[in-house]
């Protein structure tokens, strides 16, 4: 039986309720390891440094690509974001299992990597309530809303390429289900 950790990506469109989701996982399964991305994207209010976000300048994040420190990283909405690679890798080498909460093209990129990887897209009830959420979040202005809603209709068409499908139609509902495939998962049998 392999003793490595699992590599869970957890994804979606954004505003489909990922960060609140990963939240409430971290009573429900607290042996989860949680990956921290770096972005471009300003601190939004209450954000801390290496707690959400580690806040790069444009410039340091060109130098994390080229001196190959991350595992994949995407353009979104006009910012980079990218997953820290040597975190992912000594933690799963750890036997802990670590999860990513990533925009569709990032996780697609770390499938080409680790295909053995758990992808998990998490869907709106329906485009209408996505577009509440992320009205009602308030951190977007109406030019951002606009351009996240059009990146999440091409992003739905991409679910396709996941090993399962989550409703985030309520929070506890979702991290049972997100629980669920996490022990189905150490249950497999290797071959
Ligand atoms: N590819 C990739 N996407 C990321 C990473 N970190 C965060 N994201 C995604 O980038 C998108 C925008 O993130 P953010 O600006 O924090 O907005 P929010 O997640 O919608 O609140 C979300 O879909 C995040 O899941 C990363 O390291 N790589
Ligand atoms: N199951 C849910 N039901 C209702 N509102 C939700 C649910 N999940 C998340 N939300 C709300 O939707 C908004 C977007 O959630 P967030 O976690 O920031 O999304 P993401 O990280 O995918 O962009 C937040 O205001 C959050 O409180």
């Amino acid at each position: 039986m392999s003793t490595k950790g699992l590599l869970i990506v957890l994804s979606g469109p954004s505003g489909v309720g990922k960060g609140t989701v990963c939240s409430a996982l971290r009573s429900l399964v607290p042996d989860l390891v949680y990956s921290v991305s770096a972005t471009t994207r300003k601190p939004r209010m209450g954000e801390v440094d290496g707690v959400n976000y580690f806040f790069k300048e444009r410039e340091q994040f060109l130098s994390m690509i080229e001196n190959d420190q991350l595992l994949e990283f995407a353009e979104y909405v006009g910012n980079y974001y990218g997953t820290p690679r040597d975190f992912v890798e000594e933690t799963i080498a750890n036997g802990k299992d670590i999860i990513l909460e990533i925009e569709v093209q990032g996780a697609l990129k770390v499938k080409e990597k680790f295909p053995e990887g758990i992808f998990i897209f998490l869907t709106p009830p329906s485009l209408d309530e996505l577009k509440d959420r992320i009205v009602g979040r308030g951190t977007e202005n109406q030019a951002t809303i606009d351009h996240r809603m059009s990146v999440a209709v091409d992003e739905m068409e991409l679910i396709r390429h996941y090993d399962y499908a989550v409703v985030n139609d309520e929070i506890n509902h979702a991290c049972k289900r997100i629980e669920s495939i996490i022990i189905a998962e150490h249950c497999k049998v290797v071959k």
